[in-house]
């Protein structure tokens, strides 16, 4: 079972069924098996601020939700996440494609990919790395549980070389 199959099984098995998305290229494995999903509800959405705020509402109406994104995109959400998730105390997982880590190809993504961290840690923010596919599976799909009890959004970074 590849990287994205070990997603989609977990965020299936969390009982995950909204999520939003902003695309990155390697994400596109993924997304495709989320959109073909009758029994997910995929929004793609143009800036990671807006799927969080999405996400939020859909979560009040009754559904368990996760936003698929690069780290490049959480500079957008900071203040959503601590305005409007955090506050309200809403579960949310983040899977997040961690760009400008080894191999990285486009030179702009590298800051970011250099602070991603730094940034969940001064949000105080629990975070994942993928850093063994045999556990992507199980980190994904307690994640849901986790964000619930942490009353926090948890990201699961996944790593160029781990796709
Ligand atoms: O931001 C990066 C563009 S791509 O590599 O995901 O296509």
């Amino acid at each position: 079972m590849d990287t994205s199959e070990s997603i989609y099984k977990g965020l299936k098995d969390a009982g995950i069924d909204f999520i939003v998305s902003v695309p990155c290229a390697n994400l596109s494995k993924l997304l495709n098996k989320i959109d073909n999903d009758e029994n997910i509800k995929h929004v793609p959405v143009n800036r990671e601020e807006e799927g969080i705020g999405i996400c939020a509402g859909a979560y009040l109406g009754g559904a368990k939700t996760a936003i698929l994104m690069q780290n490049s995109g959480l500079g957008n959400s900071i203040n959503a996440l601590k305005s409007l998730t955090e506050l309200y105390e809403f579960p949310l997982i983040m899977i997040i494609s961690h760009r400008g880590t080894e191999g990285e190809s486009i030179c702009g993504q590298i800051p970011m990919g250099k602070s991603t961290t730094k940034l969940l840690d001064g949000m105080e923010y629990p975070y994942f790395k993928i850093n063994n596919k045999n556990d992507t599976y199980n980190l994904v799909k307690k994640s849901w549980n986790l964000s619930c009890k942490k009353k926090k959004p948890i990201s699961i970074l996944i790593e160029i070389n781990y796709w």
